[in-house]
């Protein structure tokens, strides 16, 4: 699978200039800062957005995930059923492989944000092979962080991931790194994302730690109250 040549404008703007990259077996990680266009490469892949020039090759069918959610006062099984025609066992199943079997009668704007983001995961896991997740680790405690990160390592062999986030995290997972930046992306693997590369796309100074076989990504804050001392 693969993408090649996307121009994607919005409103007459370019947010995508000619973005190439291979979607891999496994994970694929899109980086970037905040307005890079991440949202709007899943929505290209997807097909929601059509582009000006290039295009996306996949395979199958895609499940996606969004950021934003509409908080709708339906139960889990219709939020499940929405749109995705498929037969709703498959969404039970789904529903209980990310840990929330039984979920299905509750309403799913009384759950908390980890318990909907891990339904809106269930239901983009029933309806595709490759998997659009946007920020799926977002406002999540560590707990629930965790589950979902167990959930995605445990079924890359399964299925093909396009993960959109800022969690820097998830590179200790990923198969490949996109990075966005000014509306072009660079294509890494993982173990060549180091602090120069991510201080470089982000514009702050990150430094890289290696603990206990992972590795973590750490912004200098401190960088930030030097600079607002003056303010
Ligand atoms: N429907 C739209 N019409 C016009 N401009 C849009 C539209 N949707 C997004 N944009 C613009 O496109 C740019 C990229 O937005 P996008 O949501 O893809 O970024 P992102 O990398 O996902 O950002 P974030 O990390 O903040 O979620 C932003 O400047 C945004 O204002």
């Amino acid at each position: 699978m693969r993408v090649r040549g996307l121009t994607v404008s919005l409103g007459g703007v370019p947010i995508l200039v000619d973005v190439s990259f291979d979607i891999v077996e496994g994970l694929n990680l899109v980086l970037g800062p905040n307005g890079s266009g991440k949202t709007t490469l899943l929505r290209a892949i997807a097909g929601i957005y059509r582009p000006q020039r290039g295009f996306v090759e996949v395979d199958g069918d895609i499940g996606y995930m969004p950021a934003e959610f509409a908080d709708a006062y339906m139960t889990v099984m219709d939020v499940l059923l929405a749109g995705g025609g498929r037969a709703p066992g498959r969404y039970l199943a789904w529903l209980a492989a990310v840990g929330l079997g039984g979920y299905e009668r509750r309403i799913f704007s009384e759950l908390s944000t980890g318990q909907k983001r891990l339904v809106l995961l269930a239901k983009a896991l029933a309806e595709g092979r490759l998997v659009l997740l946007d920020e799926p680790t977002a406002n999540l405690d560590p707990a629930h962080k965790a589950a979902i990160m167990g959930v995605l390592q445990r079924l890359k062999r399964l299925k093909t991931f396009v993960v959109a986030s800022h969690d820097l995290d998830l590179i200790n997972i990923a198969d490949s790194v996109v990075l966005l930046r000014g509306g072009r992306a660079t294509q890494l693997k993982p173990e060549e994302v180091d602090g120069e590369v991510l201080s470089e796309t982000y514009g702050v100074p990150i430094e890289v730690v290696r603990s206990g076989g992972r590795k973590l990504f750490l912004p200098r804050y401190d960088f930030y109250r030097q600079g607002e001392e003056g303010i």
